[in-house]
């Protein structure tokens, strides 16, 4: 008791440290500390209203979290609940551990005395803030599951090891390594197999981590030097998803500590997940230690969805916001709109915004036509890949043949990736059709070209301004 209100104290503290005061005053010190329970490492934190608490559970859990790791020695659990009210119990909650479902008797037990200081029971309630705190701390997405999670040719081989991995985690693959371009599902997927084991109730930890705050978080730790502690965490964790691993690049420190949470992690059976946007060998600027760890597992591409996936995603996510969708407009919107499937649903939240806008009450090409006007007018033109590569072997001075031949001089090089890129942003050809017409490359070359020539584009003003000059040229 007395220990738990020292930590308490502590960790505002600490807060203190790293938030401006407003933010202290506002949602810090409204908090209550009710309980820490010893068996299950849970510290039950109140706070005054249903707003506060998703703010505080949103944007602090974590810090406040760490900090009680620190403090105890172990990994803690923070469960935040309405102050006195019955929030705490699990029938009164509408939160992720109802989704989840909270346990066999939970809809039946009563509301939990309202006894602010005492110790909490070791009773369903507690199950149930455990693990709904287990589920706020794995920092997963529930929208996110296998069930809403659309297959078809270009992700059945993804979808396939993410579940093998789900039912068998640390023993099938490890590490699972998902790699694809912008907006195919990479994080959707890795946030279904975190929820399907979350959902099994054996208590597993899991934690979703964008490579950004990973390196965020190596920064924290060696400004605190706090390693000892991070590494604990991370080392902790039965689940580790980490997304987008491409943003450790050249970031040293991050990739020696992911290395140490790496080995320690495999060595116990716990299971890591990457997502990047190339495979492995591709990735630059990281230790090849790492690169080949990564490649030690099972590495899996996710493609850009074919016609009937797309038309299968349109149909789905249209059912889902409620929006009645005719196949034919699903038709329309996927054969001009190829590139993935976050596109998609843009289209289809412009498309419905219109059409409720303009009072119409059924979608239809027309509708469609216009809605996408902008969208559409680059897809529309007569733009080939042949097409692209003369014109951008004329700019370049080369042979069109230099296209698909496999000489490699810079000079050379350069234009062909210039060329893979327009193919990508101005034709409705995926990744391995442009491959196929470049010479038959793999459409990890293309990709890897078109994110090369689009990060160049946004450092180098002559590259952009030749771009400009090329797309100018080909659109007529
Ligand atoms: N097969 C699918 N079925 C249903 N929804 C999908 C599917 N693939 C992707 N989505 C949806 O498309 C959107 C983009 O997907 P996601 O964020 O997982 O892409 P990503 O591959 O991680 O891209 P990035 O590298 O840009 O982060 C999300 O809203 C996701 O739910």
């Amino acid at each position: 008791m007395v220990d738990m209100k020292d930590f308490w104290q502590t960790c505002i503290q600490r807060l203190e440290q790293d938030l401006p005061p407003q933010q202290i005053s506002a949602w810090i010190r409204p908090l209550v500390p009710l309980a820490f329970d010893e068996a299950q490492a849970v510290l039950r934190v109140s706070a005054p209203n249903r707003f506060k608490l998703d703010w505080v559970r949103k944007n602090f859990s974590h810090q406040i979290e760490t900090l009680a790791t620190e403090w105890y020695e172990r990994p803690v659990q923070v469960a935040f609940e309405l102050a006195g009210s019955v929030a705490s119990t699990p029938a009164a909650r509408s939160g992720p551990a109802a989704r989840l479902g909270a346990g066999p008797d939970a809809s039946s037990s009563p509301p939990a005395a309202a006894a602010p200081a005492a110790p909490a029971p070791a009773s369903s309630t507690a199950n149930a803030a455990a693990a709904e705190l287990a589920h706020d701390r794995s920092r997963l997405n529930t929208d996110l599951t296998f069930d809403n999670f659309v297959t078809g040719k270009a992700n059945q081989l993804a979808r396939a090891a993410a579940l093998q991995v789900a039912e068998n985690p640390g023993v099938s693959y490890n590490p699972l390594f998902l790699y694809g371009g912008v907006g195919l599902g990479k994080t959707h997927l890795i946030h279904a197999i975190g929820n399907a084991l979350l959902a099994n109730g054996k208590g597993t930890r899991v934690r979703y981590v964008h490579a950004d705050q990973y390196v965020s978080d190596v920064v924290k730790a060696y400004q605190r030097k706090a390693f000892d502690e991070f590494k604990r965490y991370y080392h902790s964790l039965d689940l580790l998803l980490i997304d987008d691993i491409q943003f450790f690049a050249g970031k040293n420190r991050t990739q020696e500590e992911f290395f140490y949470a790496f080995e320690a992690m495999v060595a116990q059976r716990k299971q890591i997940i990457i997502t990047s946007d190339t495979y492995p060998k591709e990735l630059a600027n990281i230790d090849s230690r790492l690169i080949s760890r990564f490649d030690s597992g099972l590495t899996v591409a996710i493609e850009p969805p074919e016609l009937e996936m797309r038309v299968a995603i349109l149909l789905r996510k249209a059912e889902t916001e409620g929006v009645t969708m005719p196949e034919e407009v699903a038709f329309f919107i996927a054969k001009h709109l190829r590139s993935n499937v976050r596109e998609l649903e843009g289209a289809l939240r412009k498309v419905s915004a219109y059409a409720r806008f303009h009072g119409r009450e059924v979608l239809t090409v027309d509708v469609c036509k216009d809605a996408l006007k902008d969208l559409l007018s680059v897809s529309n033109g007569q733009i080939t890949v042949e097409n692209i590569q003369k014109t951008v072997a004329d700019f370049y001075k080369i042979k069109v043949a230099d296209m698909y031949s496999k000489r490699r001089p810079a000079n050379i090089a350069m234009p062909r990736q210039v060329a893979m890129y327009l193919a990508k942003e101005l034709t409705q050809k995926s990744l391995p059709e442009i491959g196929d017409l470049f010479g038959g490359r793999d459409h990890t070359t293309v990709l890897h070209a078109v994110r090369k020539i689009a990060d160049a584009r946004s450092k180098q003003t002559e590259l952009n301004h030749a771009l400009h000059v090329l797309e100018q040229t080909l659109k007529g």
